[in-house]
């Protein structure tokens, strides 16, 4: 699969003049909530409503969604509130289901892009169709599978593809429920920069109060979409109830946020961008003739150890480098778990050189 600029086709025929903004409920509850809620975003940038018909859980005994009895729900908000709607569908037997209430984009979790297996399944189910289909990040940071599964839909000839970005699983607790990777969406639109990318800020996120930074470092990195949790009662929501925001939350959150031009005009600011950009190439060129340096004196070290009969790793030495080093990153402004990082993946080059100096023959 190639990009393509028409694979942005389907969003571009929306005419909208802001990033796409796709909310609602995280899982569609009664009649009466997700009209609610659908008549509350009437009047917002959302122009989809999402809600979730069949939950996948981690574990079994939470809320596991109302069924296909929501999909008639959906149909309903859809015709009182002219807004398009989106459910997640994990079978093709959900695909089934889906086409038949009309909805109008399908996405497929998060839970369901790491199985090759069943993300061909539902593009079989698909098959031929003109839906757009969003394809969320699998749980684990993997762009091969993610890409993968992008195209199997585009191998059944499924043409209106988008990805949504939903973080990535970790056993390390850290302050998301799923760590961003940012850099795995800059490399997936570095390949495709055709194929709608959209931000879920609430499943990285976990918690609404960093939605916002979330959706606004997304938008800084031209992101065409953001897909929020959206509930009229976050707090009593029946899943995922600290991550869901209010209607008006999410109103405000749409004037609030800076939307950037990807190109700037301006003589004045090109030249200033132009030198900026002139200063970092000098400063890269030397962070890489700094680095081969450092590995040239990690081989001689290499060849001493070998002589010596000595283990690569020193873990003693390994741990007073990185102390010394995350102290002066802070007085240069860079943080802890930037400079664990960089230092880490130095560390791992610096091993993978000597090992090659101690087994040469
Ligand atoms: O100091 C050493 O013994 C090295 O081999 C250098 C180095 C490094 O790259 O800084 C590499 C491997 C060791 O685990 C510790 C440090």
């Amino acid at each position: 699969m190639e990009n393509k600029k028409e694979l942005r086709t389907w969003l571009n025929k929306m005419e909208l003049d802001h990033p796409l903004v796709i909310a609602g409920p995280c899982s569609a509850e009664t009649e009466d909530q997700l009209l609610n809620i659908a008549h509350q975003l009437k009047d917002s940038d959302a122009t989809v409503l999402r809600a979730g018909i069949w939950k996948p859980r981690t574990r079994p005994g939470n809320f596991e969604g109302v069924g296909a009895l929501g999909l008639k729900w959906l149909q309903r908000a859809k015709e009182e509130t002219g807004m398009k709607t989106t459910t997640e569908v994990a079978n093709a037997n959900h695909v089934d289901l889906a086409m038949e209430h009309d909805v109008d984009i399908l996405w497929i979790g998060a839970r369901t892009t790491v199985s090759p297996f069943i993300v061909q399944e539902i593009a079989e189910a698909l098959r031929g169709t003109d839906k757009p289909v969003l394809i969320k990040n699998p749980v684990n940071p993997d762009l091969s599978l993610w890409l993968g599964a992008v195209e199997r839909m585009y191998k059944a000839d499924i043409p209106n593809l988008g990805v949504i970005h939903r973080g990535f699983s970790t056993y390390e607790k850290t302050r998301y429920r799923n760590n961003p990777e940012w850099q795995i969406p800059i490399d997936l639109q570095n390949r495709f920069p055709d194929l709608p990318l959209i931000l879920d800020p609430s499943h990285i996120a976990g918690k609404r109060d960093i939605i916002f930074d979330l959706c606004q470092t997304a938008l800084d990195l031209n992101f065409d979409g953001l897909m929020v949790e959206t509930h009229h009662d976050p707090e009593n929501a029946w899943s995922d109830a600290a991550q869901q925001i209010t209607p008006d939350s999410l109103k405000q959150m749409t004037i609030d946020l800076r939307i950037r031009k990807q190109e700037g005009d301006e003589v004045e600011f090109r030249n200033r961008l132009s030198t900026q950009r002139t200063q970092i190439d000098v400063l890269d060129h030397k962070l890489i003739e700094l680095l081969g340096k450092r590995m040239k004196i990690s081989d001689e070290i290499g060849r001493l150890k070998r002589e010596n009969n000595v283990a690569i790793l020193q873990s003693r030495r390994w741990n007073e480098i990185l102390g010394k080093m995350i102290l002066e990153g802070e007085d240069h402004n860079l943080s802890e778990e930037f400079v664990l990082r960089i230092y880490k993946a130095i560390h791992q080059e610096s091993i993978n050189h000597q090992k090659k100096v101690v087994n040469e023959v």
